[in-house]
């Protein structure tokens, strides 16, 4: 499986040890995040992140920033992207099952390493439940029509 993977200033320290982790695990990761020194902008990297996935050169994409709201805010403007923050591994697997979430974001402020590593592991892991198409369904047609504005 393929990740885009992105982060800001506030997951700098997590970054390559995240990364590691997955590539350690299979993953093939194109690592779209902050490598600068000082501060950045999240929305730069989360529209880089949310652009591979659209385009299909990622399957899943990964966002860190502090909170993880920045990123699920931005990435969730690009069309095609259904981006949740989650905040435990509950929220990681549903939704993977329930919101067919394509981008998980995930704040590097609220959570330990490990923790960020089970999230991404679960969501990664859960299968989109097909019951719940018709709900997607309708989140993509509200997509369509705003798009039309
Ligand atoms: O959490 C974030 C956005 O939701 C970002 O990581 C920013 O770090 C956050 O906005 C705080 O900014 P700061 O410049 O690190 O204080």
């Amino acid at each position: 499986m393929k990740l885009a993977f992105g982060t800001d200033h506030a997951a700098a320290e997590v970054r390559n040890k995240v990364k590691e982790y997955f590539q350690s695990g299979g993953y093939e990761i194109e690592d779209f995040g902050f490598s600068g020194e000082g501060s950045c902008d999240y929305p730069d990297y989360a529209v880089k992140v949310a652009e591979a996935v659209v385009s299909k050169k990622a399957d899943r994409g990964i966002l860190i920033c502090g909170t993880g709201i920045g990123m699920s805010i931005a990435a969730n403007k690009i069309k095609g992207i259904i981006a949740a923050v989650c905040w435990d591994e509950d929220t990681a697997k549903l939704a993977a099952r329930h919101n067919g979430a394509n981008v998980l974001c995930l704040g590097s402020r609220t959570a330990t390493l490990s923790e960020l590593c089970q999230r991404i592991k679960i969501f990664l892991g859960t299968p989109f439940e097909e019951r719940h198409l018709q709900r997607i369904k309708k989140i993509k047609e509200i997509e369509k029509q705003q798009c039309r504005k």
